[in-house]
C-alpha cells in the first residue's frame, strides 16, 4: 500500500501535531506505523523569524506552501494550526478533521497574574489581539513585538530582553512544558478564534481521503471552531484585527463569546449569543460591528 502523506510545517509544535494526528488515524484505521508518511514543508513564515507576522503577510505565510503540496498532490492531507490558517480558503480546499481542542487559554510567562506584572514591564507579543487585550487592562505596559519559536521565546525572557510574554497553552502542553506560565483566565482575557484547535485539510475533490480523514472528527471541537471561524469571515478580520472568541457548548447550544478591541486597547466591545451552528458566529459579528465605535470598526474590512 502507498503511505497516506501527510504534509506539516516542521517547527517542533507543528511536528507534535503532525504526530498527533498521524496516531489518531493509525489508531483510527488500524494502520501499521508505515501507512503514514510525514512532509516537512518550509514555509515563508519559518523562513522570516525577525519581523512580526502582520507585517509580511500575516496568516498565508504558513498555508500557502502547504496549500500547494496538497493542490499539487505532493500530499494527501496537511495539518494546522486553526489559528493560522486564513479565514476565506481556497474552494479546492476543505477541513476533514479536527482533533479534539487543547487548552484554549493564553499563559503568562514572568509573572503570576497580569495585575502582579510589574508597573511599566515590557512584554513581549506581536499579536495585536494580545497586545491591545493587555493595554486595556494594564495600560501602563509597554508592549514590544517578539518573535520565534517556544524556545527562542523563552531565551529571550531569561536574558531579560523582555520582562514578560503571553504564549498559548496548547502549544506549550504539546511542547511538554505543562507548568510553565500561569494560564489566563477566559474571563479576563479570550483566547484567539481557533486557539487549540489542529485541523487536517484535504483536497476537496479527494472523496477517498475526506473520508479517512473525518474518521478522526472531533465533532464539538468542529462545531466550536467552525462558529469563531464564521465570526471572522463576519467582520473581514484581517492578522492585523485585534478579535478575540470563544465558543462553547451545552449540549446542543452553542454559545458564542467575542471581544474586539482597538489597536492600543483604549475601547473594547464584547458580545455574547447563542445558538447551534455557524450563523451565530456570522450574527454575533453583524451586531459587534453595529455596536463598534469607529476607532475599532476601522480596523476591520466587512
Ligand atoms: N501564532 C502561532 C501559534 N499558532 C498556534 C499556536 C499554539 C497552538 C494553538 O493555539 O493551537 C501558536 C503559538 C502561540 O500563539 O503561542
Amino acid at each position: 500500500m502507498t503511505p497516506f502523506r501527510l504534509g506539516t510545517r516542521g517547527s517542533p509544535l507543528a511536528l507534535t501535531q503532525a504526530r498527533m494526528v498521524a496516531d489518531a488515524l493509525r489508531a483510527a484505521h488500524d494502520w501499521p506505523a508505515d501507512a503514514i508518511e510525514t512532509v516537512v514543508i518550509r514555509t515563508t513564515g519559518d523562513r522570516v523569524q525577525d519581523r512580526p507576522l502582520a507585517e509580511i503577510g500575516g496568516k498565508a505565510l504558513w498555508t500557502k506552501e502547504l496549500d500547494r503540496a496538497l493542490l499539487t498532490q505532493e500530499v494527501d492531507a496537511c495539518v494546522h494550526s486553526m489559528k493560522d490558517v486564513e479565514t476565506i480558503r481556497p474552494a479546492a480546499i476543505a477541513v476533514a478533521a479536527m482533533l479534539p481542542r487543547a487548552d484554549v487559554r493564553d499563559r503568562l510567562l514572568g509573572a503570576e497574574s497580569i495585575e502582579a506584572i510589574p508597573h511599566r514591564a515590557v512584554v513581549g507579543t506581536s499579536s495585536p489581539r494580545r497586545r491591545a487585550q493587555l493595554l486595556h487592562l494594564r495600560p501602563d505596559l509597554r508592549v514590544v513585538p517578539i518573535r520565534g519559536n517556544v524556545d527562542t521565546r523563552l531565551a529571550k525572557l531569561a536574558a531579560g530582553e523582555v520582562d514578560a510574554t503571553l504564549l498559548a497553552a496548547a502549544g506549550l502542553d504539546r511542547l511538554d512544558r505543562p507548568t510553565v506560565g500561569a494560564a489566563i483566565p477566559t474571563d479576563v482575557m479570550l483566547p484567539a478564534p481557533a486557539q487549540g484547535a489542529v485541523g487536517v485539510e484535504v483536497r476537496a475533490d479527494d472523496a477517498h481521503a475526506l473520508a479517512l480523514v473525518a474518521a478522526i472528527d472531533h465533532a464539538d471541537t468542529h462545531r466550536c471552531v467552525a462558529a469563531e471561524r464564521a465570526l471572522l469571515a463576519g467582520l473581514g478580520a484581517t492578522c492585523h484585527s485585534p478579535v478575540a472568541a470563544l465558543a462553547s457548548l451545552a449540549g446542543e447550544t452553542l454559545r458564542l463569546r467575542a471581544s474586539l478591541l482597538d489597536e492600543d486597547g483604549a475601547d473594547e466591545v464584547c458580545a455574547a449569543l447563542e445558538g447551534t451552528g455557524p450563523e451565530v458566529g456570522t450574527e454575533l459579528a453583524a451586531e459587534l460591528l453595529d455596536r463598534a465605535p469607529p476607532a475599532i470598526r476601522q480596523l476591520f474590512q466587512a
